[in-house]
């Protein structure tokens, strides 16, 4: 018996709602902000894989899902963030200080503007050195595909990201013209799958709504077969999808808004 599209959006929210990287990664973040975001990140209608903040809140935000009953979801940040400089050893000792102060997964930006300048050793000496780094935690290597912007670019820095270790791609870090595209992911998966499919995939910047939620999972399913995606191989990093997911769980007609 097939579904009604309703109810296939929903199953879409809902998987979507798991899969998310709650993010926060905004000037005034507070203390007081993501105490909010750790309160957000679990509902009635879920509980998200992970929040994505800046490094110096992570030890507040282990803190309160503690207090909140929550520490299974994961705490991620971001290093190298969000230009992507092509400085290892800034890159590492970075990386080094998020995994001091309790970082769960490390969102390092792939030195993107050197690849495309025709540099593509740092990039792979930058991602083998962070996940050295990251020991047992993970590593999602941001590789901002909307800067690529050309398939060859994409493919060569999912490629280079997945042989130096990264354990996830993700396409964007929001702070660009151009972030999360199908075409895009489209592209990422593929080289994924090519590669024995280990490696995760994260669609980060502009996820907003459940439908485009939904067209990526899609993508992931048509791609990599229905049982690849899982928090483990897929995230959603998003700083407004999740009220929209779970408006569309409510039956309540979606918000669209910027931001978390
Ligand atoms: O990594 C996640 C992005 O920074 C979030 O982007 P967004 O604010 O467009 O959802």
């Amino acid at each position: 018996m097939s579904s009604t599209p309703d109810t296939a959006l929903k199953q879409a929210a809902s998987r979507a709602l798991r899969l998310m990287d709650l993010t926060s990664l905004n000037e005034d973040d507070s203390r007081e902000k993501i105490t909010a975001l750790c309160n957000a990140a679990s509902s009635e209608q879920g509980q998200v894989a992970a929040l994505c903040i800046y490094p110096r809140f992570i030890p507040h935000a282990k803190k309160i899902l503690l207090e909140f009953g929550t520490p299974a979801i994961k705490v991620a940040t971001v290093v190298n963030f969000p230009y992507g400089e092509a400085d290892v050893e800034v890159a590492v000792a970075e990386t080094r200080a998020a995994i001091a102060y309790g970082a769960d997964e490390v969102d390092l930006v792939f030195p993107y503007a050197a690849l495309m300048a025709g540099d593509t050793s740092t990039g792979a000496e930058m991602v083998r050195a962070c996940k050295t780094a990251c020991g047992d935690k993970l590593l999602k290597v941001i590789i901002e595909s909307g800067e690529l912007k050309t398939d060859a670019f994409i493919r060569a820095a999912s490629l280079i990201a997945i042989t130096a270790g990264a354990d996830f791609i993700k396409t964007s870090t929001g702070k660009v013209a151009v972030n999360a595209t199908l075409a895009a992911a489209e592209t990422m998966l593929t080289v994924i799958k090519e590669t024995g499919g280990h490696c995760g995939f994260k669609a980060a910047g502009g996820v907003r709504t459940a439908a485009e939620a939904a067209a990526y999972l899609a993508l992931a399913d048509n791609i990599m077969g229905p049982d690849w995606v899982s928090p483990a191989h897929f995230r959603f990093g998003a700083s407004s999808l999740l009220s929209n997911l779970q408006a569309c769980l409510r039956d309540v007609p979606a918000q669209i808004k910027a931001g978390y």
